[in-house]
């Protein structure tokens, strides 16, 4: 796709409302949505229903190549279904012990190397909204808007729990938080792709602020131009 498709993405780590953020700002300007964690998590979920280790690098890299993952326009609960292999995987994908899989695998360079032009793919007009850990320093270094969300470890688990519960799943808080703090800190890091800021990103801390803020200070970075689209 040409590099002339504007791009804006949304990097941060686990809670700090990048998917939420990312979502509300695509439909309100109209762009193309990549859930880059959803990969990742579809792979490690791949991986486990084919009993690969998920340490064995040659062999999850090969899953990530062959696996078959769609985001469905039907959503749940505002998220768009993700069909793994032909089976849909929407709740499964929303698990930590998929987090924490997805986080395991991520740190294999193979596995990385698999998934980028699955990713860049994603690029098409009118833009794209990319989501994830390495969208700004990595996929899209070109990007034109570039934003690192982050919020306290407190507030992050506080969020996710809450999440959780509303889907009807059993969690402590306690155990999400030690949880969010393991996968920040293999996600920060790994030797390959380390979660961070890209130089040219606008950090905004979400910590005690309501999503519309969030939100409008989005799209406040974007041009005037690429802004206007949805109103
Ligand atoms: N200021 C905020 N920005 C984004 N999400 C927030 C905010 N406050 C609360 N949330 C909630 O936090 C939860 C986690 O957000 P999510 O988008 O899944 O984070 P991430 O994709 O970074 O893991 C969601 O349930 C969302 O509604
Ligand atoms: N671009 C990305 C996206 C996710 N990952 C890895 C690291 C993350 O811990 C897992 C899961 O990512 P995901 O964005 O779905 O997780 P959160 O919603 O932030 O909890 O995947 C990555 O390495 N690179």
């Amino acid at each position: 796709m040409p590099k002339t498709v504007p791009v804006l993405t949304i990097d941060g780590p686990s809670g700090s409302g990048k998917g939420t953020i990312s979502r509300l700002v695509a439909t309100r300007i109209g762009w193309h949505y990549l859930d880059s964690g959803a990969l990742y998590r579809a792979v490690g979920l791949a991986a486990a229903w084919e009993q690969i280790d998920l340490s064995d690098e040659d062999a999850v890299a090969a899953c990530a190549a062959r696996a078959d993952i769609r985001f469905d326009a039907e959503s749940e609960g505002g998220e768009p279904r993700v069909i793994v292999n032909g089976k849909d995987a929407t709740h499964q994908l929303r698990m930590e012990t998929a987090g924490a899989a997805a986080s395991a695998i991520a740190a294999l360079p193979a596995v990385r190397a698999a998934l980028v032009d699955l990713q860049r793919g994603f690029r098409r007009p009118p833009g794209l909204v990319a989501d994830g850990r390495d969208m700004g320093t990595v996929i899209f270094p070109d990007a034109g808007t570039k934003v690192f969300l982050t919020a306290s470890a407190a507030e992050r688990a506080e969020r996710r729990y809450k999440q959780l519960k509303d889907k009807g799943v059993s969690v402590t808080l306690d155990g999400l938080l030690g949880e969010i703090l393991a996968r920040d800190a293999r996600d920060a890091n790994r030797a390959v792709a380390p979660l961070r800021p890209a130089d040219d990103a606008v950090s905004i801390d979400t910590t005690g602020q309501g999503i519309a803020a969030v939100v409008e200070q989005v799209l406040a970075l974007l041009p005037a131009s690429l802004r206007g689209a949805k109103g």
